[in-house]
């Protein structure tokens, strides 16, 4: 299954971190994201909807990839994964979180920003990991420099990504996919504006596919 998730992510190249205010507003932003052809979303566990928007999206649209964000404890595994979630992030790494993660049987994809929070992270087996917060924690300089002693790890940079950088990481060769609120920002999430949710997406699935010379 993480196979899976890690082909369908690095496909797509983005990763839209979305933060519902309710329930109900999950599937049409899910679906102006497809609309625009993006077909994964990371829906944060930052507010009370967090759990009843993935198993929401989970249901309407079946073309989706829906992955749970801002896991912080052990036990929200298994409720994400239960809701519908096909993988889960974290913007940081912990053991617990890792045996956890394993217990449930779902895909995860820890946070790190420094060498020693990869090599905690390596120690466990986990080579995929989302580079957060990416601008603050060094950016491309930063990814480039770990990729010397840590040549099999990859990373999902999450974090002041922009459609105007996004090129930039993901022409670095240990990125899979960039990650970032900017594909559905908070304004249009409370907006209903769902068109500039599905534009954003639309510039940049542009913008991979131009990066990958598609
Ligand atoms: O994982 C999500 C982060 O909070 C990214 O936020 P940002 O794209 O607004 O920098
Ligand atoms: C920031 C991050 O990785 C998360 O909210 O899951």
């Amino acid at each position: 299954m993480q196979d899976g998730f890690l082909e369908r992510i690095a496909a797509c190249g983005v990763v839209p971190v979305v933060t519902v205010p309710d329930a109900e507003t999950a599937v049409p932003v899910a679906q102006a994201l497809l609309d625009g052809g993006i077909d994964v979303i990371e829906l944060t566990l930052r507010t009370e909807a967090g759990v009843r928007a993935i198993a929401a999206i989970a249901r309407s649209c079946p073309d989706m990839l829906v992955i749970a964000g801002t896991v912080l404890h052990p036990a929200q595994f298994a409720a994400v994964r239960d809701a519908g979630a096909l993988a889960s992030v974290s913007p940081g790494f912990s053991e617990a979180l890792h045996e956890a993660a394993e217990a449930a049987g779902m895909p995860w994809l820890p946070g790190v920003a420094t060498a020693s929070d990869v090599m905690r992270a390596v120690g466990c087996g986990r080579t995929n990991l989302k580079f957060f917060p990416a601008e603050l924690a060094g950016g491309v300089a930063m990814l480039r420099a770990l990729s010397g002693p840590f040549p099999d790890t990859r990373f999902c940079p999450t974090g002041g990504v922009t459609s105007a950088n996004l090129g930039d990481y993901l022409s670095v060769p240990s990125v899979m996919c960039v990650g970032g609120t900017w594909l559905a920002p908070a304004k249009a999430v409370t907006d209903r504006d769902w068109a500039v949710i599905r534009d954003e997406a639309r510039t940049a699935r542009l913008a991979v596919d131009a990066v990958r010379g598609r």
